[in-house]
């Protein structure tokens, strides 16, 4: 597929947001890790204060993995569609930490063994049930991993347009932590077993199996490693594809990005070959313990704002991470200058 050089964050905001920090009425640097994300939140927004995000949006992208087939996870395939049902009745974690936090929660159904009722919490652009089991064949063929991008790419747009101003990244899917670790290993270089790990909690056998069939996919992969869509098509999931895409879109539309855990980051170095300046766009909301996500995070040069050691998905790490980025934004608005309060600045 086409490599795009998307638009930059706007470097004037950045350099006002800099000025600002110093002349605000703390110690320069005190605020830490907050001030670099109030200087990132100006550039993304192109504009200094940046806005304070009102309509931030979990997307929770679900699929199903017929790499399942192998052995590489304790839990059944319908699980992936029974968590759907519970995400659109409002029964799983990630619904109480969206409330908490204030923002909204989508489900897009990328590929998932099932069929559900319509609901306004629910998007469907699903192509196929399941992905090929990948140990012996293609995800999918990349025409459909190009389509998927492709409806994470406008739904990103769309939402974007209906005035959602924060992204989060979120997922469902059976057996899901393989393909990520996969799509990890072929980007980065990395080893299968430095990437691959226990998922929803596999026991020994169950994690030298899964670190085999990483091996042997990354292995056997013949294609482009630099091509987004021929790495999704041999070893991704459907909710990659879409993730990418939802990234790829919001960074065209200067909405920022909050990552969750591995199925995340393995979706956005998969945005990043296709848009070199996504990472521009992009906060790592927490460390998950899969430890493909913190080589990914690494990778494309991100630091996580949590370290919790939440291994759920589902957007949950992103979704904490809201209230920060909130603040940050909220910093350069609403503190006094040095000048505006009166109070004396640092002998040199
Ligand atoms: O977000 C993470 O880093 C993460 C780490 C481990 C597991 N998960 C979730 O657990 C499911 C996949 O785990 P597994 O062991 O079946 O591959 C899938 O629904 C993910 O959302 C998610
Ligand atoms: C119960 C359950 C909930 C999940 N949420 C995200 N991944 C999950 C995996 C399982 C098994």
């Amino acid at each position: 597929m086409t490599v795009k050089t998307g638009r930059p964050i706007d470097g004037v905001s950045m350099d006002e947001a800099r000025g600002l920090q110093g002349r605000l009425t703390k110690p320069a640097g005190s605020l830490g890790r907050l001030e670099d994300l109030g200087i990132q939140l100006a550039g993304i927004y192109r504009a200094c204060p940046p806005p304070v995000p009102r309509d931030p949006l979990i997307v929770i992208a679900a699929g199903d993995h017929g790499v399942i087939a192998e052995g590489v996870t304790p839990w059944p395939q319908e699980v992936t569609a029974q968590m759907v049902g519970n995400f659109l009745a409002g029964g799983a974690a990630i619904n109480v930490l969206a409330k908490e936090v204030g923002a909204r929660v989508v489900v897009v159904d990328c590929g998932v063994h099932a069929q559900f009722e319509a609901s306004p919490m629910l998007h469907v652009v699903k192509r196929a049930l399941v992905t090929g089991d990948i140990y012996v064949e293609p995800a999918m063929p990349e025409s459909v991993a190009l389509e998927l991008i492709e409806e994470g790419m406008s739904f990103a747009l769309q939402q974007a347009a209906r005035g959602v101003d924060l992204l989060l990244t979120g997922d469902m899917g059976i057996a899901n932590t393989t393909p990520s670790a996969a799509l990890i290993a072929a980007a980065t270089g990395v080893s299968a077993h430095a990437v691959t790990g226990r998922g929803t909690g596999v026991d020994d056998h169950t994690l030298a199996k899964k670190t085999a069939v990483v091996a042997h996919v990354v292995d056997s992969f013949q294609g482009d490693r630099a091509s987004a869509s021929q790495l999704l098509a041999r070893m991704g999931g459907f909710e990659h594809a879409f993730l990418a895409g939802l990234i790829v879109g919001a960074a065209e539309a200067s909405v920022p990005v909050i990552l969750d855990g591995v199925i995340s980051v393995a979706a956005a170095l998969m945005a990043s070959l296709i848009d070199s300046t996504v990472q521009q766009y992009l906060i790592a909301g927490h460390r998950s313990v899969e430890p493909g996500a913190s080589v990914g995070l690494t990778h494309l040069g991100l630091a996580p704002l949590v370290d919790l050691g939440l291994r759920l998905g589902e957007g949950t790490g992103a979704a904490l991470s809201v209230p920060m980025v909130r603040a940050a934004a909220r910093i350069l608005a609403e503190m006094a200058t040095f000048d505006s309060a009166g109070v004396s600045t640092a002998k040199d």
